[in-house]
């Protein structure tokens, strides 16, 4: 067993961080914190970048390919100031001036990341040591997002961090679970050889406003289903369960971890779990009471259960979710509305 790492144990010999620009002791220059989001054109990346850019105190780079993500999440920061977009591929190296770093670059959603598994396994991998890298370079802090799924099909229920996982080294889903479970490794590497400050967050499937239409996910397809009157497909057997958190409360965990003392990793996620027979009957119930719910063929290696235990981020983050899926899924319904054209019939 880890010998618990979320609560920062993993301290080891620390090399000093390379000195600061002789600017930041300038009695005359308030620097601002320069923050760099990595993915922040995509779901959660364009979220944790309107809550960052409220604090007048932030400066916010945004690298992203735009693979999932797209620049209309962040038209309204296009032109700020306080804000750059660039478009870069995390796969090469990048060179930029910069205090922290939100790691968050990787497509999420099963289809997207098994469309191109060797480009998925490079994002991880190569993206995270070029991230790391840079981070080595400036002096920066920085915050991977892993996910829950480096505990695999989890045979510990709910899962703490301190479980090690039950993962397919080689399976359709590697490129992506494995990807993730080396990022991690990389980022303690670095923590433990360079003194490199890292956090890292292990994200539980999150659901919210921008997700991409046709993203593939279960909330955002069931969603779309139920508001194009086709059947909300349900993938055998319908009894795998997930923990749903609202974008709102994965930002809020998010900044909490990188503005805290520990490095992680640290599950963040919604407790509440809900099979996908159940949610299905939740979205029919709250958004298209007609609309029929079809049994469909799954995906290799699909884990059957997951929940996060969230008692670390409670006690060192004071940390929990506040909104229910009950809550949360009205809200992304009014967004996918808007972008599909429905509107409410009264
Ligand atoms: N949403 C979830 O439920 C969830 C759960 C666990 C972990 N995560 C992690 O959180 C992060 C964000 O997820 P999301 O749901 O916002 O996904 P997303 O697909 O909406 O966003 C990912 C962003 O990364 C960009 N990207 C992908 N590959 C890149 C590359 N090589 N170089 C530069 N940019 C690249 C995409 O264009 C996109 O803007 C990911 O690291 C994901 O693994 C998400
Ligand atoms: O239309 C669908 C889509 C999916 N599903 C089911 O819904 C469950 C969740 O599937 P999703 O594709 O939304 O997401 P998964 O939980 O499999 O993976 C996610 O986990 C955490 C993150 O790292 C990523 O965002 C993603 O990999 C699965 O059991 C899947 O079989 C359906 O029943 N119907």
């Amino acid at each position: 067993m880890a010998k618990n790492s979320a609560n920062g144990e993993h301290q080891a010999t620390k090399k000093p961080p390379p000195t600061p620009s002789p600017l930041r002791f300038s009695k005359f220059f308030q620097p601002n914190m320069r923050i760099l989001v990595t993915g922040g054109a995509g779901f959660i990346g364009s979220h944790l970048v309107d809550k960052l850019m409220e604090n007048e105190k932030n400066e916010v780079i945004v690298a992203d390919n735009y693979f999932t993500g797209s620049k209309d999440n962040l038209k309204k920061w296009i032109g700020h100031p306080r804000f750059e977009l660039i478009r870069h591929d995390v796969t090469e190296p990048l060179l930029v001036e910069v205090d922290q770093i939100y790691h968050l670059a990787c497509p999420a959603s099963p289809i997207f990341y098994k469309y191109n598994p060797v480009k998925t396994i490079k994002t991880n991998v190569i993206g995270t040591l070029n991230m790391l890298g840079l981070a080595k370079r400036v002096g920066a802090r920085i915050l991977l997002t892993s996910t829950s799924e480096v505990y695999g099909d989890p045979l510990v229920h709910p899962q703490p961090e301190s479980y090690w996982g039950n993962v397919n080294p080689i399976g359709v889903r590697s490129c992506y679970d494995e990807g993730k479970r080396v990022a991690e490794t990389l980022m303690f590497d670095y923590h433990r050889q360079h003194g490199i400050e890292i956090r890292i967050a292990r994200i539980f499937n999150t659901y919210g406003p921008r997700m991409n239409i046709d993203d593939g996910r279960v909330v955002s397809n069931f969603i779309a289903q139920a508001l194009r009157d086709e059947p909300l497909t349900v993938q055998l057997p319908g009894t795998q369960t997930r923990s749903f958190c609202y974008v709102s409360d994965m930002v809020d965990g998010l900044i909490r971890l990188m503005e805290g003392e520990h490095t992680g990793p640290i599950n963040i996620g919604n407790p509440g779990e809900f099979t996908m027979i159940e949610l299905a009957e939740t979205v029919k119930e709250l958004i298209n009471p007609n609309i029929e719910i079809k049994m469909v063929e799954n995906t290799p290696d699909d884990p059957r259960q997951r929940k996060p235990d969230i008692t670390t981020a409670k006690e060192l983050l004071g940390w929990e979710p506040k909104v229910k899926l009950r809550d949360g899924l009205p809200l992304m319904e009014e967004d996918f509305r808007l972008r599909l054209g429905v509107s409410k019939k009264e």
